[in-house]
């Protein structure tokens, strides 16, 4: 089965990411494994909305292709590169260089300042101060955080404004790959709608490829490229 996200796909023939018979399992000891995916690929540039029901994987999928989690069957090829068969020192640094990741909790560090998580992400991403602070200049309006904030603890930050430089910090590197995990649960309706307006107006101005994971239907209508998990893992079904 090859499932394709498919706007735009014969405009686009780079593929940003693809999956082939990877598996993988939280206890090695079971037989049947949490997620199996046996072809799957998203072209560079695509934005793409991944739903599913609760537990079935897609936190699990997203952890695989940040290198957080490493496939039992090796088979995630990013950006052309075989990811998920380097060695743990070059994925972090493939991970630092072109991925970017929005977690659901954020992931800052709290009793450091705004600007302090941006720079260490940049940092391990190997971009230069200069870089930072013209990406920073350019940013910061966009995602409606003033300069005030950048020397305030992360922690002191409202929940919007701490979901806003999650991204921030995400995009510092101008990634090739963003991830972003169920950011939205804790906004209303009007902040959610205009979170995902910048966030696709951001994506598109750095054609960073998007994977927007949330069960939140009313997201969905954001999104051209729509893929169900349960069509993906065939760990959830009786197929294997
Ligand atoms: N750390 C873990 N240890 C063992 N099993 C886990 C762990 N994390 C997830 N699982 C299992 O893997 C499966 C997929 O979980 P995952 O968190 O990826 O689902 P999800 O679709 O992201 O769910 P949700 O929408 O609730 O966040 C579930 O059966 C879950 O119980």
């Amino acid at each position: 089965m090859n499932l394709t996200s498919d706007t735009n796909k014969d405009q686009q023939n780079e593929l940003a990411i693809k999956v082939e018979n990877m598996s993988y399992k939280y206890d090695k000891t079971r037989i049947k494994p949490d997620l199996f995916i046996a072809d799957w690929q998203v072209y560079a540039g695509q934005h793409v909305f991944l739903k599913g029901e609760s537990g079935s994987g897609k936190t699990t999928l997203l952890n695989l292709l940040a290198g957080v989690l490493v496939p039992d069957s090796r088979e995630i090829t990013l950006l052309g590169e075989p990811f998920s068969q380097l060695s743990p020192q070059k994925i972090d640094a493939f991970r630092a260089k072109h991925i970017g990741v929005v977690y659901q909790q954020f992931n800052l560090i709290p009793f450091v300042s705004v600007l302090k998580n941006v720079q260490l992400a940049a940092h391990f991403g190997g971009t230069c101060a200069d870089q930072v602070e013209q990406t920073l200049a350019d940013l910061l309006p966009k995602l409606a955080l003033s300069t005030d904030c950048l020397g305030q603890a992360a922690g002191q930050l409202s929940v919007g404004q701490q979901q806003r430089v999650a991204i921030a910090r995400a995009l510092i590197n101008h990634p090739d790959i963003l991830l972003v995990d169920e950011p939205t649960s804790a906004l209303d309706s009007a902040a959610r709608d205009a979170f995902m307006q910048v966030l696709l107006v951001l994506c598109n101005k750095f054609n960073t490829t998007l994977l927007f994971v949330s069960h939140d239907p009313h997201l969905q209508a954001f999104f051209t490229d729509r893929v169900n998990i349960a069509e993906l893992n065939i760990a959830q079904g009786d197929v294997i």
